[in-house]
């Protein structure tokens, strides 16, 4: 926590806001900024946050330079050991100025390092990437959000849909969405199964799913999740609910893995279908932010009423409000979700009021490692 946060924690309510209105005031006038940046007490605020002002304006940048070396497999050519300059110039095809600049700003971003004999490797962010080929798929389709984002203002003020990412996910806004087909459905479908490793263990971190019989993961896409639960619960049985396109993807991976005979698969759309009964834990898990109140209460109300007595629900996404992740909930996923044309990030108590209102017992929020990646909520279904 800094110094400046610190004392806000400390402070009286009604004095909280006239000491932000009183330190802002003092930033915005360019004399005191600049007697800031000189004053030795003051230099390392004014330091930090003209780096942060920085960073915000040129992070478009940074993610361009992220996206050219997943593009040029870089993280794959350097996972090998250190390589020479001029042997990344033949692998990338690459102009040697050209990877120079490019290998320049990686290392400025600590993507990769140059190492004391002159060779190239990964650097900290870079070799956080190995084995998570989630994150690539993720930077990829970022190109998409990229286009829809080049007039935030137009984004802002057209009627919602109608985006690059809105075509992406194409469930969100159409019509029918269980008449989608599998062109439609398998890239989202892919990307979601490429991305769900990190998810699945969060959540397997959190919560212990032995406790339980049955689980219903619904708008569980290929059955990522509940193959990465059925691992570590051996005895629970599996049902996976999403659009039939999808569903049937999931079939596809239970057979190859050897978990049909677990497993049930339902496809249908569960703003309008009901959904199978027998589980005593249902999981939704990345869906609730991409749908709008109405729709999350419906869903919420269904859910509630396939639950026996002593069922219980589990909420996995990122949420809005998570501290120490703040811009990643109402600054990314809210303009994602703006950019995909349905569902907002909630904040844990938004969450946990629509559940109240669907008739839930209760919920509370269990602790994870990476709650930037996404929060986990456990509500209780209480008397039927
Ligand atoms: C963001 S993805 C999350 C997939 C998966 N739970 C995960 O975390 O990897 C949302 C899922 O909800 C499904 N979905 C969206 N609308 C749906 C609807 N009306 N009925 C059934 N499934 C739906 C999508 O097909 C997709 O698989």
């Amino acid at each position: 926590m800094s110094a400046t946060a610190g004392l806000n924690a400390a402070m009286p309510p009604g004095w909280r806001d006239r000491f932000r209105a009183w330190r802002e005031g003092l930033t915005a006038s360019p004399g005191f900024r600049r007697w800031a940046a000189r004053f030795p007490l003051t230099r390392p605020f004014a330091r930090r946050r003209a780096r942060a002002l920085f960073d915000l304006c040129a992070g478009f940048v940074y993610s361009q330079v992220l996206l050219a070396c997943v593009r040029l497999r870089l993280f794959d050519l350097l996972e090998q050991g250190p390589i020479t300059e001029a042997a990344l110039a033949s692998r990338t095809q690459l102009p040697p100025e050209a990877l120079e600049r490019l290998l320049r700003a990686a290392a400025a971003l600590d993507l990769v390092a140059r190492r004391e004999d002159g060779n190239w490797a990964l650097g900290p962010l870079g070799a956080a990437m190995i084995g998570n080929p989630g994150i690539a798929a993720m930077v990829e389709h970022h190109a998409l959000l990229y286009g829809d984002l080049a007039d935030p203002v137009a984004l802002l003020r057209r009627p919602r849909g109608g985006n690059a990412l809105s075509g992406y996910w194409a469930y969100s806004g159409a019509e029918a969405p269980q008449a989608l087909g599998r062109e439609r459905t398998q890239d989202y479908t892919a990307l979601m199964a490429a991305s769900q490793p990190m998810v699945a263990e969060e959540v397997l971190a959190a919560y212990d799913f032995r406790r339980h019989r049955c689980l219903l993961d619904v708008g569980g896409g290929s059955g990522a999740f509940l193959a990465a639960v059925a691992a570590a619960a051996p005895d629970l049985r599996l049902m996976l609910f999403d659009l039939p396109a999808v569903a049937e993807q999931g079939r596809e991976r239970f057979a190859r893995l050897g978990l049909a005979s677990r497993a049930s698969v339902h496809g249908g759309d569960f703003t309008t279908d009901p959904l199978p009964e027998g589980a005593d834990l249902v999981s939704l898990v990345r869906v609730l932010h991409d749908h709008d109140d109405a729709v999350v209460l419906s869903l919420l109300r269904r859910v509630r009423a396939v639950l026996p007595k002593g069922g219980r629900l589990l909420i996995a996404e990122p949420m809005s409000g998570t501290p120490g992740a703040e811009p990643a909930g109402d600054a990314y996923f809210g303009f994602y979700l703006l950019a995909m044309g349905r569902g907002r990030p909630r904040r844990p108590d938004e969450l946990q009021a629509l559940l109240a209102s669907a008739g839930f017992a209760s919920s509370r929020l269990l602790p994870t490692h990476t709650p930037l990646l996404t929060r986990v909520m456990i509500a209780e279904a209480g008397a039927p």
